[in-house]
């Protein structure tokens, strides 16, 4: 399957609202560029009735203006090394390509080869969840990495020392993305799975759950997430702004949640809860 990039010229406090209202219309990837954004999604997703109606939304200046190109998707790593600068998260976590040399002095050295999978660490929501995984013990513990993207917080898991990890996508070509990478980072002990909350029915409680999605699957998702979580365990959560954060914080609680704290970067938010005991 191929790819089409949207290339849409927009003012910077406009980016994070077209990234949000795009992801509905299922795009899954999205490129800070000197112009606005550039957001990618399959040729059998795309719609450019989808686009025109989002842009007119907020352009009320006329500012907005986009162009779409086809990218096939063996050209897919050329535009992505294009764009991918390594990155540092919270002091200790690098996040790289295997194209960039090893970096010094980090405690956390995680390569990403990014294909059509969200999770580069440059989004603001991956970051927010790293820094929160960064305060959380998974020395010995058992996670759930659900929407895993790239594979990137089940491979800083696994780098934080968890005894097994599964991670769980719906989309395939992530899948086949985040196995690489596990690979890549030397993380045999990482599951991945195809599908949504449904793969999680059978198994055993987790310790901690890490879940950087969106707000309407958080909303539905929850209570299975708890439900899988053991007393005490916690779970991690991204993928909403915070004009949402009372939403999610009552969906929280009513299965059984305590909310402990909260992460936010651009109206972004990462919020950790902790399973009752
Ligand atoms: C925002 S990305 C997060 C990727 C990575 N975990 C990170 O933190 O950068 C969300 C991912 O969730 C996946 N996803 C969307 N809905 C899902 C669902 N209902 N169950 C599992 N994964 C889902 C998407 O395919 C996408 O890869």
């Amino acid at each position: 399957m191929d790819f089409v990039q949207v290339s849409i010229t927009a003012p910077t406090e406009l980016v994070d609202i077209l990234t949000a209202e795009l992801s509905q219309y299922g795009y899954d990837t999205f490129m800070e560029t000197e112009e606005g954004i550039a957001a990618y999604t399959t040729e059998d997703i795309f719609s450019e009735a989808d686009v025109i109606s989002v842009l007119e939304r907020y352009n009320q200046d006329g500012q907005l203006a986009y162009v779409t190109q086809k990218i096939e998707k063996q050209n897919w790593n050329a535009e992505w090394e294009k764009n991918f600068e390594p990155l540092l998260i919270g002091n200790v976590c690098s996040v790289r390509a295997s194209f960039h040399p090893q970096p010094e002095n980090v405690q956390y050295d995680i390569i990403i080869n990014p294909k059509m999978s969200f999770g580069t660490g440059h989004h603001e929501t991956t970051t927010l969840m790293i820094e929160n995984q960064l305060t959380i013990n998974h020395l010995g513990k058992r996670v759930l990495d659900m929407g895993c993207g790239t594979g990137i917080l089940a491979i800083m898991a696994c780098k934080l020392g968890a005894a097994s990890i599964v991670a769980i996508d719906i989309e395939d070509w992530t899948v086949e993305n985040a196995r690489e990478n596990a690979e890549i980072n030397n993380c045999s002990g990482i599951e991945v799975r195809l599908g949504d909350v449904q793969q999680i029915a059978a198994d055993e409680p987790y310790d901690l759950v890490l879940a950087n999605i969106n707000r309407n699957v958080l909303l539905d998702d929850i209570p299975a997430y708890s439900a899988k979580l053991q007393p005490g365990g916690f779970l991690v959560i991204s993928g909403f702004y915070t004009e949402d954060l009372d939403l999610i914080q009552d969906k929280a609680q009513t299965a059984n949640l305590e909310f402990t704290s909260v992460r936010t970067k651009n109206n972004w938010v990462s919020a950790v809860f902790r399973k009752r005991l």
